[in-house]
Parts: structure tokens; sequence; C-alpha cells
């Protein structure tokens, strides 16, 4: 029997409340299906010299955190992360910078990440190293002499050659991943882009028929694993938190008016000052909802040390304040904006509470709030989701109404057809995509991408599965 290790940048431990992140949410299904190792930075407390790492054990998942030093934070995950390949990946040269000290660091973290993860390592364990933090973990691993396989994951997307290429260490991005039996990215479209690189610094011949490709004499597989949720979960939660005292009060304020909720991270690339504008359009264009509708964007910080993330938001802050100043009265207050995150099961609560559900990134890996707002609502009188084709869940959720999020107008439309939808086809588009998710859920993920892995090994490593999950 192998045991799965799962490595990313931040984990989340289970005495916190969930991080409010996606990468999070989806490891931590996938460990308490199977059970195994989890191993990271804990998260919250930095300028600790790391030592060796604190273990703790919950319900089958060993939690194995270590400290970052300041400046290692601030090169590495402010700086090479979160200022240059975040930007780079999704689209935004504008907010990108490279700097050379930043990717030393970023390449001794991953060093130190390799170091600290090795003795903790067994003789049978499948390595699943998660985002673009730790890109060349997997050949600092292999050069210390790791043999057994190594998965990765991309929940971010990848760029197409011509938008990689501007990174001047492109090419060594690129033979990083080579270093991994599996790769794996949230959508076909991720998957095309890294097969135009690999062609590019290899040449078309790397890539074979069957869609594997071919590194000197390193044979691995690239493909879609589209991270899904927990369908039953989500229900549960939403179903429980309606009768919570935050839902409650929530809903109780609304005094019968409908409800559109955002719930993202503080971040440019989830559109938000677009999405601001096109509610100001909704709310000139069809004057009728002025004082019937509350719009509830839920905001937690994020990565607030980086400029762009200070700007982004001081512009909402004013936006937020331009809107509700214009179109305010007595008794009304258009947008509600929260800085702040809740717990899982509440926001699912909030969301099965929404008649509309707005999710309309600039790019966006997958976002698992469209999907979770699906899976949470009443399929008998369900809300509809307004989403944007630039985000990876858009894929999937293909009966949501689908918008440009750059054009505030056709946004500001789709609104007013969220809330004019007829019963009968809210039923059908929810149906549709219910089935989706049921389909691709996240113990499917999981399941699909450990048995990549354990393909990739060729003995039999399956994975211990914990209960009867799967
Ligand atoms: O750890 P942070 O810097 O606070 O950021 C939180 C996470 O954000 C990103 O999430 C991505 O993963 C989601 C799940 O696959 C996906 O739905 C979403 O589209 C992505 O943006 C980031 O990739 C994670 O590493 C962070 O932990
Ligand atoms: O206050 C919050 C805000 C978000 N989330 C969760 O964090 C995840 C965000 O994932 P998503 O893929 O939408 O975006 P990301 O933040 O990872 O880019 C979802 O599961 C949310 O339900 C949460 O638990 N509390």
């Amino acid at each position: 029997m192998s045991r799965l290790v799962c490595v990313s940048n931040r984990i989340s431990l289970p005495r916190k409340s969930a991080a409010p992140g996606g990468l999070a949410v989806g490891v931590l299904s996938a460990l308490k299906r199977t059970g195994g190792l989890w191993f990271g930075w804990g998260g919250d407390t930095i300028g600790h010299e790391p030592g060796d790492p604190d273990q703790l054990i919950r319900d089958g998942v060993t939690y194995a955190t270590i400290d970052l030093r300041t400046r290692d934070f601030e090169l590495y995950y402010n700086g090479y992360s979160n200022q240059m390949l975040w930007p780079l990946f999704h689209y935004f040269l504008r907010g990108m910078r490279y700097s050379v000290e930043e990717r030393d660091a970023y390449e001794s973290v991953n060093r130190l990440f390799a170091q600290k993860l090795l003795p903790l390592l067994q003789e049978r364990d499948l390595i699943w190293v998660h985002d673009y933090h730790l890109i060349p973990l997997g050949r600092q691993l292999r050069e210390a002499g790791v043999r057994r396989p190594l998965g990765f994951f991309l929940h971010i997307p990848f760029p197409n050659i011509e938008m990689l290429r501007v990174l001047p260490t492109y090419a060594e991005l690129l033979r990083d991943l080579t270093h991994y039996d599996v790769v794996g990215f949230q959508t076909q479209n991720d998957l095309k882009a890294f097969y135009s690189g690999i062609e590019h610094l290899f040449g078309a011949e790397a890539i074979r028929s069957d869609g594997r490709i071919r590194v000197g004499d390193r044979v691995l597989r690239a493909d879609v694993f589209p991270i899904g949720v927990d369908v039953a979960s989500v229900q549960n939660e939403a179903v429980e938190a309606m009768s919570s005292d935050v839902v409650r009060r929530m809903y109780d304020s609304l005094m019968g008016r409908h409800l559109m909720v955002g719930v993202d991270r503080l971040d440019y690339s989830k559109g938000l000052p677009e999405r601001f504008s096109a509610y100001q359009h909704f709310l000139e264009t069809y004057p009728e909802n002025s004082g019937r509708i509350t719009y509830l964007q839920i905001a937690p910080l994020s990565r607030s040390d980086v400029k762009a993330y200070v700007e982004i938001r001081q512009a909402l802050e004013q936006a937020a304040g331009r809107t509700n100043g214009r179109f305010a009265d007595t008794d009304w207050t258009p947008i509600r904006y929260l800085n702040r995150n809740f717990p899982h099961s509440t926001l699912m609560g909030l969301l099965r509470s929404a008649h509309v559900g707005i999710v309309t990134p600039l790019r966006d890996g997958m976002n698992l709030v469209a999907k979770e707002f699906v899976a949470a609502q009443n399929a008998d009188d369900p809300g509809v989701l307004v989403l944007s084709t630039l985000a990876g869940a858009a894929r999937e959720l293909n009966s949501a109404l689908l918008v440009n999020p750059y054009d505030s107008r056709a946004v500001g439309h789709a609104i007013q057809a969220a809330l004019s939808m007829p019963l009968p086809e809210r039923r059908e588009r929810h149906a549709a995509m219910l089935q989706t998710l049921k389909r691709n859920d996240i113990a499917s993920w999981s399941r699909r991408f450990v048995e990549a892995l354990e393909k990739a090994d060729g003995t039999d490593t399956r994975v211990r599965a914990i209960g009867n999950g799967s």
C-alpha cells in the first residue's frame, strides 16, 4: 500500500478556520478521502528559522508544517510567486516584474521544501506537488535521489508559449515540469498551452501520438484534471447554515429583496472593479430594481503586502462608495462590501440564499465558488449563476449565463436576465450543471490524479482509501 503525500505552499491546519483558497479546500478533501501527509508552510507565521516540521495528526491526515523566514516570504511568496508567476500566468503583463534576487529565493525555498520533506518520505509514497510556488520541487527531489512517482497539478491557468516566453527563465520552468511523471491542468486550454511550450523547446517530436511527452530518457503524462467540489457536503453545509445566526440575520435584513452574492479573494484577477461597474450599469439601465436588490460582495483580503493588491483594495472601496453614494436610499444600500472571510459552511448558506451568483473573473484557473454556488442551491427553486467565460469553470458549467467580464453592459443584462428567469428555465439550467458537478466531483479529481501516479509507478501501489469514499 502506498501513502499519498501532498505538498503545497500553504496548508490549512484543522484547528484553524479554512484558508480562503480553493487549493486548500481541494487538497483537504482529497486527503480526507485517502489519508496521508500534507506538507507545506503553516500559512500565517513568518520570521522564524525553519526547523524540523511541526506535525499534527487528525483523521488519518498528518499535517507537517514549516516556517518561512521573513526574507523568503518577501522574495519567494510576495515576489517571484505573486508578482511574477501569478500575473504572467493570468495574462496580466502590467502587474508583472522580474527580479533575479526573487528568482534565486524561489529556487532556494524550493530546495528548503525538498530538504525538510525528504526525512518524512517513506519507501512507497506517491508525491503530489501543488501549484506555481513549487514548480522546481520535482527536480530538487530527483536531484536528492527520489525515484518515487512525482505528480504536479497547476491550479491556475498555464499561458501559451507566446506569453510564457516573456519570462527570462521560461525554458528552465518548462524543463522543471518534465521532472514530474504526471503534470495536471484545470482545462484543455491550459494543456494545449503547455504543449505549445514543449513543442517550442523540445520540438514537435517530443509529443508522442498518445499525448505523452518524451524528453531525454523520461516520459511523462500531461492531462486535464478539472478540480471539483464535494456536492453532497456542500448541499449539507448549505442546508444546515440556513438556520445559522449569520445567515438568518442576513436573510431577515433583505426584507424580501432579491440577493446577488459574489465571493472572491481580493485579487485583481477576480474582476471586481469591472463587476462593480457592471452592477452600476445594471442599476442605471433597469431602474425598476432600485431598492429591490442587494448585492453582497464578500472579498477577504489576500496577499496584502503586494502593491497591486493594496491598489485594488483602495479602488474597490472607492467604487463601492461611489455606487452606494449615488444609488442608496435611506432604507437601502445597493452594495454590501465585506473584506472578511467566513467559515466555509456559512458561505454555503449565503450562496444558497442568493437569487444570483456572480462570478466574473478576468482569468481564473477554475473558480470553486462557481461550482459551490450551483451545488448549494435548492433544486426546486434554484438561483442563477452569471459566470465569466474566462474562468476554468465555464468549460463545464455551460448552462450558466456566460458573460465576458470586461463587457459591463453584457454583465448588467445578464444580471437582469437572471432576476427575471422563469422557474422552469432556472431548474433546467441548474439540473444540467448539477449533473456535471456530480460526475466530476472532488473525489473523482483526486482519484483520477492518484491513479495516473499509480500507473506511472507500474507496481501495485494503490493508495489506501479511508472509509468507503472510493
Ligand atoms: O495562498 P494564497 O496566496 O492566499 O491564495 C489562495 C489560493 O489561490 C489560488 O487558487 C487557485 O486554486 C483553485 C482550486 O484549484 C482554483 O479554483 C482557482 O482558480 C485558483 O486561483 C492559488 O492557485 C492557490 O495556490 C492559493 O492557495
Ligand atoms: O471567506 C471565505 C472565502 C472563500 N472561501 C472558500 O475558498 C475557496 C475559493 O476558491 P476559488 O477556487 O473560488 O478561488 P481562489 O481563492 O482559490 O482563487 C472556495 O472553496 C470558497 O468557498 C471560504 O471558505 N471562506
